[in-house]
């Protein structure tokens, strides 16, 4: 059990990283335990949110000259800060829900009472300028942590995981404001019809596993043969981060395609999907790195420090409406040390041809597209078959990246392909990773590798607001 002290250390030490000083959250953090009975789960829960929206409503009410009264600003009222509404996906049992039942009155609560993740999302993307509001005038370099400006009252989620994650993950919006995202929340992928994934033991070579392996691999002093895709390197290290000479390799290849080796199809599956009969030649697909995870039929455990992506989710994320016209966003809750793997890229694994088929029955004008291309191994000597060119599409069923946006070049996060049950370069996993290091707060993007000048692919570019000094999105 944490002495009072230490929680009080650890409260201050989340909102110093929020660069909030100590002399403005000491009253703001005394009045909410006394309005919690001195209940410190409820000040930790979400990673202090409710002490950090407290402090911050106080300061949009009161502006900057009246900080120092912040005591009795508050005064004697049991009120839970106003823009605090708590909400669940139905079946969650949130940690302050019965608090904030209890102190909540009825115009507090905000309009809605309950929150259903549904199925039936929109599809297509629009090159729309007008919802976004942005150009490329209002660039800046770094991304900058995520804030509440106005003070409306929010709308929170408290896990749209439902249970599903090692860890909940909230989502946070202006009640009225922003339609909910709908979708159903899934922690693996799962083929949608007639994807060929082959998952058998027996597909598994001995030199593709280490059977005769035990404990953790990374604790042997010579490498076994899982560490072979990665040049007879693991890739992660003993604390569980990536390797910094791999990370540093692949972040290269994603900043500067044009220096690294491409392949080349026989008959790309994507220029098939944009003219079935006379499709173009190949453009070329970027020889990726591919992490190779320990599975099943090696003799490590599950707490080998070569099985990471596998594990899931461990960091604190949370979805939020971001301000530039991007829709929802991902942010992180704590501070994330350079390569470390953050989530999966989850959604149905489709057939290119299913996937072009689901974009004809949309209607066009779709504001958000969620499909990635699982093209690594697209280049290989075979032609592919129709059923073996597969894609993620996130748009119905997906996990918590469907909300990570993309940012041009320097991203701090990067996608890595990941082979676990099956040699058959066909199917892998996506997996995102910190390219730096990442302060609690920050919205976490990734660069989804967009060409904005292809005007023949089957997915059109959305205008880009990510507001890196080296967007590429410069044509519009
Ligand atoms: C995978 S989704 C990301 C989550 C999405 N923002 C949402 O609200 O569900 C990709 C879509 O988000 C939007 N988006 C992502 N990054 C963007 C950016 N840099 N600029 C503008 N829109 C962006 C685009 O509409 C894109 O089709």
């Amino acid at each position: 059990m944490m002495s009072v002290r230490e929680r009080a250390r650890k409260a201050f030490q989340a909102t110093r990283a929020l660069g909030l000083p100590d002399q403005e959250v000491t009253p703001v953090l005394e009045h909410l335990l006394k309005l919690f009975n001195n209940n410190w789960d409820l000040i930790e829960s979400e990673d202090y949110r409710a002490l950090i929206d407290a402090y911050f409503e106080l300061k949009e009410n009161k502006g900057e000259d009246n900080r120092k009264n912040v005591v009795g600003d508050y005064g004697e009222s049991s009120r839970l800060p106003k823009r605090l509404c708590l909400q669940d996906s139905e079946d969650q049992a949130s940690p302050i829900k019965g608090s904030a039942r209890q102190i909540l009155s009825p115009e507090e609560h905000g309009k809605p009472s309950s929150v259903n993740l549904q199925q039936g999302a929109t599809f297509l993307n629009k090159k729309d300028s007008s919802s976004s509001g942005c150009s490329n005038s209002c660039k800046k370099p770094q991304q900058q942590p995520v804030t509440w400006e106005k003070n409306r009252p929010l709308h929170i989620i408290n896990d749209i995981t439902k249970g599903t994650e090692n860890v909940k993950i909230s989502l946070v919006g202006e009640i009225g404001k922003q339609e909910l995202p709908k979708f159903t929340y899934m922690r693996d992928n799962i083929i949608y019809q007639d994807a060929y994934v082959h998952i058998s033991l027996a597909r598994v070579a001995d030199e593709d596993c280490c059977s005769g392996c035990s404990g953790d691999c990374l604790s042997v002093s010579i490498p076994c043969a899982c560490a072979h895709e990665t040049g007879g390197e693991f890739a992660y290290t003993t604390d569980g981060q990536l390797r910094d000479k791999f990370l540093k390799a692949c972040i290269s290849m994603k900043q500067d395609p044009e220096g690294h080796d491409s392949v080349y199809c026989q008959d790309c599956p994507l220029e098939r999907l944009k003219n079935e009969y006379k499709p173009e030649k190949c453009k070329g697909h970027l020889v990726r790195k591919f992490i190779k995870e320990c599975w099943r039929k090696c003799g490590c455990n599950m707490q080998c420090g070569n099985r990471v992506v596998q594990r899931g989710i461990t960091c604190k994320l949370q979805v939020f409406w971001t301000r530039e016209g991007k829709g929802w966003g991902v942010k992180t809750l704590q501070d994330l040390p350079k390569g470390t793997f953050v989530c999966e890229y989850v959604g149905e694994i489709l057939t290119n041809t299913e996937l072009f088929e689901r974009n004809l029955k949309g209607s066009g004008n779709e504001k958000h597209t969620y499909p990635v291309t699982l093209d690594a191994d697209w280049g290989s000597e075979r032609v592919l078959k129709d059923e073996e060119a597969l894609c993620l599409d996130a748009t119905f069923c997906g996990n918590v990246a469907r909300f990570i946006n993309h940012r041009c070049f320097d991203a701090n996060l990067i996608d890595i392909p990941v082979e676990v049950e099956t040699p058959d370069r066909h199917y892998y996993h996506l997996a995102l990773f910190t390219t730096r290091d990442v302060r609690a707060s920050e919205e976490l993007t990734w660069d989804y590798g967009i060409d904005f000048n292809d005007d023949e692919h089957p997915i059109k570019a959305f205008k880009c607001c990510c507001r890196s000094a080296f967007c590429r999105d410069v044509k519009r």
